[in-house]
């Protein structure tokens, strides 16, 4: 008989495919029974595949609507991730409130997000009181975070007089000391893999080359080669020193993320804040993050599309009862809750301004 295989569309953007789809990646996961195909997103989705999943970062009122007809026809095809669970994370205060909302049990560790207020209009900008209990510097940061290269400019604020540089809607963060180092956090369904990166340095070192009472910056974190980041990165940027959050906290950070955003593709941001040693902040999740710099990151995606190969196999059996006690006895725990996760997707038919226009979307300071 022949062999079975599992078969994943991709939809995305070229930067992202050219990073992510990479012959390591599609050859592995392609020795393991699991084929990794183009969407051609110019073309009707219904007219391509079959597929058993979609994986996607691509937006746009079309292709979600596609993404509706899809499911209709495929009740039984996975989507990663729904587009209604992405949302939320298109818009920096939802983005931050899930956090603010976890609870998580830890004696030692203790994580919140920075203080921060958002800034709809100008008005409000310079009205003092809408500042109450926020100190400088700050971070103002675009309110909306759908991937566009203004989204990810940002601007630290040194003080009110150059306020009218800034350009609502905003959001407005404090700026938290954290000796220039944050770590980002990488989950694929149950995996959760943290690594250091450079970021900005500590307040009075950032104000030195600062005239204007405004630095404008973009994507920090990210200046790195495209190259995974290992002992050799660490080495080169001198952080191999910086001690790792401990790995079980974050690993209860990203399952209550994981579970209440009902995401399996996102990294977040952590900043360990240098005053207080062991206090935690989240300041940015990311949907369908960088995952070709994560070390193994060929093994560690194909071992969760396998995970999920098995899963459908497992659902269409008539008697799968063995089956699921087997996939609960899984190393990374039970599958169960991940596919109900994946499987209850709810794509609302009505799209009407959700659609990501990234030439439309405003930067916090003036162009
Ligand atoms: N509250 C804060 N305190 C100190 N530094 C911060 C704070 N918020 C952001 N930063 C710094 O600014 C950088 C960019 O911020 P943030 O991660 O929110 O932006 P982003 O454009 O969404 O990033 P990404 O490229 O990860 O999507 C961070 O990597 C960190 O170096
Ligand atoms: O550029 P990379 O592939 O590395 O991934 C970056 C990703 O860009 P892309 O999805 O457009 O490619 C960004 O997504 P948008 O916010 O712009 O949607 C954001 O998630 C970054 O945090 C990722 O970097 P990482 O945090 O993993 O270092
Ligand atoms: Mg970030
Ligand atoms: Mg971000």
């Amino acid at each position: 008989m022949a062999e079975r295989r599992f078969c994943i569309g991709y939809a995305l953007a070229p930067k992202k495919r050219q990073s992510f789809i990479q012959d390591s990646l599609v050859n592995l996961s392609a020795s393991r029974g699991v084929d990794l195909v183009r969407i051609d997103t110019e073309r009707p989705l219904l007219d391509q595949g079959p597929f058993d999943c979609i994986l996607h970062k691509f937006y746009g009122v079309d292709w979600r609507k596609q993404l509706v007809e899809f499911r209709l026809k495929n009740p039984n095809a996975f989507i990663l991730d729904s587009p209604d669970s992405i949302e939320r994370l298109h818009n920096r205060i939802s983005m931050l409130q899930v956090v603010s909302e976890l609870k998580i049990d830890n004696p030692d560790e203790t994580f919140g997000i920075p203080k921060q207020i958002v800034i709809y209009d100008k008005e409000t900008l310079f009205d003092r009181q809408a500042w109450e209990g926020l100190k400088f510097p700050v971070i103002a940061k675009p309110l909306v975070a759908d991937g566009s290269a203004k989204s990810h400019k940002m601007a630290l604020v040194f003080n009110h007089d150059c306020l009218n540089k800034l350009k609502p809607p905003i959001v407005l963060q404090e700026f938290v000391n954290h000796g220039g180092i944050i770590f980002k956090v990488y989950v694929v369904g149950q995996y959760v893999k943290c690594v250091k990166r450079k970021s900005l340095p500590d307040e009075p070192e950032v104000k030195l080359g600062n005239v204007e009472g405004l630095l404008s910056f973009s994507q920090v974190s990210n200046m790195t080669p495209r190259e995974k980041i290992d002992d050799k990165y660490y080495k080169m940027m001198q952080l191999d020193d910086t001690e790792m959050p401990p790995l079980s906290f974050l690993t209860d950070i990203a399952g209550g993320l994981r579970r209440s955003m009902n995401l399996n593709l996102f990294n977040f941001d952590v900043i360990r804040d240098s005053n207080i040693g062991n206090r935690y902040l989240i300041i940015d999740i990311n949907y369908f993050p960088g995952y070709a710099k994560m070390p193994g990151y060929e093994e560690i995606l194909t071992d969760f599309f396998c995970d999920l190969a098995q899963k459908k196999e497992a659902m269409n059996r008539p008697n799968n009862k063995d089956i699921e006690d087997k996939i609960g006895s899984d190393r990374r725990g039970p599958m169960q809750s991940v596919d109900q996760e994946i499987t209850k997707i709810s794509i609302n038919e009505d799209v009407g301004g959700q659609s990501v226009d990234s030439e439309k979307k405003e930067s916090p300071v003036q162009d």
